[in-house]
This record gives structure tokens, sequence and C-alpha cells, in this order.
């Protein structure tokens, strides 16, 4: 692939030889993990003050591509160059000291540890004394620079998830590094953290660094990317310059089409919402950013029910009015640690059948909602009803067994036990059924488990594998076949559940759900994720500071407005 380099660069190649040669050149890295061939012979270059999007099914080789720059993962075949010269990482620690930073798709930080311990950690290693007045005259230059704020003097684990990934964006930068890759940036951000961080990288590839950015979200790549490269399967399939501002290039429909083998006007219009082909801020005349694509919003759960996608639960919904709920929230109050009420208020009803949706911007008090709805956290006023049993004290387990199954939003600490294998993980909570005569029955614990691998589409070299060899979507879905196939199943409470999927697993989690619904199962959606809510649920409430809007009908021509009208915090 040949280096084009962004016009005002390209205007200066001619006098900077420096510049002309990539930042970062990859030629024929191969990766193979046992008999698993995770990256193939790729080809890459990223030029210094460009913004190059990375694109890929869950499980193409994103991460392995980066951890091999990043020196976590020595690749098998191949060569690696940065600026021109050999590059071999021996570590993350080799890697950094040579100008290559990386933000992880989870977070590194230390819960306990101020923001301001955060950043001097590792630091600290090549200094006798912590240099903190140092520290503090770079936090001022990035924020004045790039406009990255951080409170130095908060505990990590109290920041939001958007506060924590600006911590982790800003430890990457703290020693300017050339190279600046980004695995999944995005996910966990609500609409205007994303917008900031999009104006992020701009201005970080403004700077001068090159910047990768791995991201399932077309309309994204499309507002920030210069070039794309797409991997299917460990190999390039494709890339090149990006159609972005008037520019010719690929379009968001080439993209899909590179990634999924798949024409984008096939695809379901919550997914093409969900990703970007459909821009979720339009009414569905426009799409991701730019690019063209087909025109047409996302449909409420009305226009859904004549899909043939979708059977759609309204008429379900209808009925399910007249029964009881099986999950009633009433009156429920969080306090956290500090005295603060994180959760105030909340009143919520979920009846069979029905596909209720929690939206905001994150840290308004869903995580601790979806915490005390778990079992994870005691709440200190109100009661949760699950299929009329007062659950409120009760622990986890007993939740599950009388059918509540959790999709925890944070994957790493409350959902997958990276150590232990995808099969057990996929049958957690569950392994006592598998106990005859004291010992574990394996062969039907992996039956059981190469059964829901396959109808949940969970992609592994091997079940018996640790969970930690599974790509980010993988864990996802398996994660999703667990808490869906619970017997009995009586509500879903699912965070952030297309979170890191690529364009095929969210169209897949969304019909699970739906499916979940139509058995009449309950289902309680929150998400950061607007498109997808007002596509797939009957109504939306709105989390603000705590509280919980009233719900606002999907149906309604005008919901989309009313919700984002409720998300600034206003009242009706
Ligand atoms: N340490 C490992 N051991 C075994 N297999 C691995 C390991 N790391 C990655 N793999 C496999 O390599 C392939 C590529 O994984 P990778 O995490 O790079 O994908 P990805 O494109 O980043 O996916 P996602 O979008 O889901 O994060 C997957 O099939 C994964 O299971």
């Amino acid at each position: 692939m040949s280096t084009t380099l962004p016009p005002l660069l390209a205007a200066r190649a001619g006098h900077d030889d420096a510049v002309a040669r990539p930042a970062l050149s990859l030629h024929g890295v191969t990766r193979v993990f046992g008999a698993h061939t995770a990256l193939d012979t790729v080809d890459l270059e990223v030029a210094a003050g460009e913004v190059h999007c990375v694109l890929g099914e869950n499980g193409a080789g994103k991460s392995t591509l980066c951890n091999i720059v990043f020196g976590s993962l020595p690749p098998t075949r191949g060569e690696v160059r940065l600026g021109g010269e050999p590059y071999a990482p021996t570590s993350p620690a080799d890697a950094l000291a040579r100008g290559v930073a990386m933000v992880h798709q989870h977070f590194s930080l230390v819960p306990t540890l101020t923001v301001e311990e955060n950043l001097l950690l590792g630091r600290g290693v090549r200094r006798l004394r912590p240099d903190r007045a140092g520290l503090a005259r770079r936090l001022a230059a990035i924020e004045e620079t790039l406009g990255l704020h951080v409170d130095p003097a908060a505990t990590a684990g109290s920041l939001s998830v958007g506060a924590r990934q600006r911590v982790e964006i800003v430890k990457a930068l703290l020693d300017r590094p050339r190279l600046l890759l980004l695995d999944e940036p995005t996910g966990v951000l609500g609409p205007d953290e994303i917008d900031g961080l999009l104006d992020t990288c701009r201005r970080v590839a403004a700077s001068g660094t090159a910047v990768v950015l791995v991201t399932h979200k077309l309309a994204e790549v499309m507002r920030v990317g210069d070039r794309a490269t797409v991997l299917r399967g460990g190999r390039v399939v494709g890339g090149g310059p990006l159609a972005r501002d008037g520019a010719t290039g690929l379009t968001a429909p080439d993209l899909v089409g590179l990634m999924v083998g798949r024409d984008s006007s096939t695809l379901d219009p919550v997914l093409a919402a969900s990703v970007g082909v459909l821009d979720p801020r339009s009414d569905g005349a426009g799409p991701g950013g730019t690019g063209g694509s087909p025109a047409a919003a996302p449909p409420t759960s009305t226009q859904r029910a004549g899909t043939s996608a979708s059977p759609g639960p309204t008429a379900t919904a209808e009925d399910a009015t007249a029964t009881a709920p099986v999950l009633a929230v009433r009156g429920l109050v969080v306090v956290d640690d500090a005295g603060a009420r994180r959760v105030d208020g909340v009143d919520l009803e979920v009846r069979p059948g029905e596909i209720v949706g929690i939206a905001g911007v994150e840290g308004n008090g869903q995580s601790e909602l979806v915490a005390a709805l778990s079992g994870a956290v005691r709440p200190t006023e109100g009661r949760v009803l699950l299929a009329g049993a007062d659950v409120t004290a009760a622990a986890p387990r007993r939740r599950t067994a009388l059918g509540l199954g959790v999709v925890p939003e944070d994957r790493h600490h409350e959902a997958v036990v990276a150590s232990l294998s995808v099969t057990t993980n996929l049958l957690l909570g569950r392994l006592h059924r598998f106990r005859r005569l004291g010992l574990l029955d394996r062969r039907a614990m992996r039956d059981t488990a190469a059964d829901l691998a396959h109808r949940f589409d969970v992609r592994a070299a091997s079940l018996d594998a640790p969970m930690s060899s599974l790509s980010g979507g993988n864990q996802q879905k398996a994660v999703l076949a667990r808490e869906l196939s619970l017997d009995p199943l009586r509500c879903v409470v699912a965070a952030q559940p297309t979170r890191g999927l690529d364009l095929g697993a969210v169209d897949a989690v969304v019909g699970h759900l739906r499916a979940a619904a139509d058995a009449g199962v309950g289902v309680l959606v929150v998400s950061s994720e607007l498109s997808e809510l007002l596509a797939l649920c009957d109504r939306v409430h709105v989390a603000y500071r705590g509280a919980l809007s009233d719900p606002v009908p999907t149906a309604d021509p005008d919901a989309r407005d009313r919700v984002a009208h409720l998300m600034t915090g206003a009242r009706s």
C-alpha cells in the first residue's frame, strides 16, 4: 500500500524527508496462535499526521495488530518499521520509550489511586522521585493544546466511564508519542464525549503524531479518518483514502462491503444506525458523516413490527400492559460512599414481552441502577421486585434462580473470568448442574458450551482455551449467550449489550433480544446508543442525575427529539 500524506504534510514532504517516510510500516506481518493465524502477511503504512482507521469484524485481528506494534506480542513473521527504522519492541515499556503509546479497549487505571497517582505510576519507575510539578505542567499543556481536562485529585474508581477514558488518553499522551494507537476508544463514551474524542484525534494528528484508530463505528471513521485499512480473517482485504471533506475515496457503504462482504443497503436499519451507516443525528436523510448511504431513518418499534427481520414485540407489548410486571422497581435510591445519591428515586416497570430502554449520557446513575438490579450493590431505599418476589436484598444467585439474566457493562470485571476456559465462562452460575457424584461432567459441559457457542456465534479457536484468548467482541457474545440461555429466564437486564461488537454481531444481539421478548421475557436495555434504543425498544426512559424520566413511547414520531431533549436534563 503506498503512502498518501494528508495535503498539508504532502506539501511539506518535499522539504522534510522524515515526513515522507511512514511513521509506521508493517511488511508481511503474521501472528500465529497455535493452529490459528490471527494476522496473515499484513502490509500497512501510517503517515505522521494522519488518522488511520483499522476496521474489521470481531476477531479480524485488529487488537493483535495493535498489540504487536505496542510490544505486547511479537509477530511470528514479518517486519515492523517506525519512522523508517527497524522496530521490534520487546515490551510495552520499550514501545513507550520509543514513542509508541496505546489506549486499550479496557481500562488499565488502578481504581483506588488518584488520577495523579495513576499518571505517575510507571513514570516513577524511571525516576527516583515522582515529578509532580512536571506532571502538572504537562497536564496543563495537554489541556491547552488538545482540550483534554482531567482532575488529578479525583480517585480513578469514582470517575465516570467517560472521564476514566479521558485519563487513559491523557496518560498515553504524556510522553508526546509519535504514534498513538487507540483500540476502540469510543465504545464506552456518550455522544458528546465521542465528539470530544474525535476532535482530540484530529488535534493529536495535527500536532504531527500518527494516529491508528480501531473502531467499529463507521460514522466515526468517516468523520475523523484520513485513510482506512480493512481486515477480514487476519488479512488486509482493502483500504485507502476516505471520502472525507469532499475528497473522493472510500465511503461508509464501501467499508461495510469490505468488512462483511455484504451490500450496506441490505443492512437492518437498527444495525446501520448503530454502526453509523445511517447518521443517528440525521432524520435518515444523510449518511454517516459523508459517503452516501441508504436514506432511511431507523425504524420505530411500530415500523419494526412489519419487517421480516423482526416480528416486532409491539403486539406483545400491548398485551403485556395487562399483565403483571416481571421487573418492578419502586422508589429506588443508591447512595455511594461519598454520600451522593447515584440513583435517586427510580420507578420502573418491565412486563413480559416488553423491551424497555434507558438512554442517557453515561454517568447519570445507569451503572449503579444496573448494579442494584443485579444484586452487586445494596440500595439505600426502595424495592426491587422480580416476578413478584422482593429481591431488594437478595444475593445475585437468588436473582439468577428467579430468572434474571444480567449483561453487565464492565465485561472484564463483572462478567468474565479471563483465566478460566471459554466453556466455564459460558456456564458460570450453573456449573452445579453439571455435578455428578461430586465430580463435574466435563463432557456434558463441553456439549452445552459448544451448543451455546454455535447458537450465539462465539468464535474461539478452542472452547478449552482461556476466555482471555477471545477477541473482545467474542467475549461479549459469550456473556450474552450465557445470560440469555438461563433457565428459567424471565427478565434480562442488558447494559451496553452491543458495545465492541461488529456489524454482524450487533445484528445478532438485536435479534436475540427481540427473540427473548417475543418468547415473553421482559427486557431492559441500558445503552448510550440512542438509535439502537429507539429502534429496539417499546419505550425509553432517560437517566439524568440518577433519576429516570417518564417513558417515551418509541412509536411517537417525535420520540428521538423528545429523548434527546430529556438527555439535556429537561423535565419533559
Ligand atoms: N492470546 C491469544 N491466544 C489465542 N488466540 C488469540 C489470542 N489473542 C487473540 N487470539 C485470536 O486471534 C484472533 C484475532 O483476535 P483480535 O483480538 O486481534 O481480534 P479483533 O479484530 O481485535 O476483534 P474484536 O473486534 O472482537 O476486538 C481471534 O480469533 C482471537 O481469538
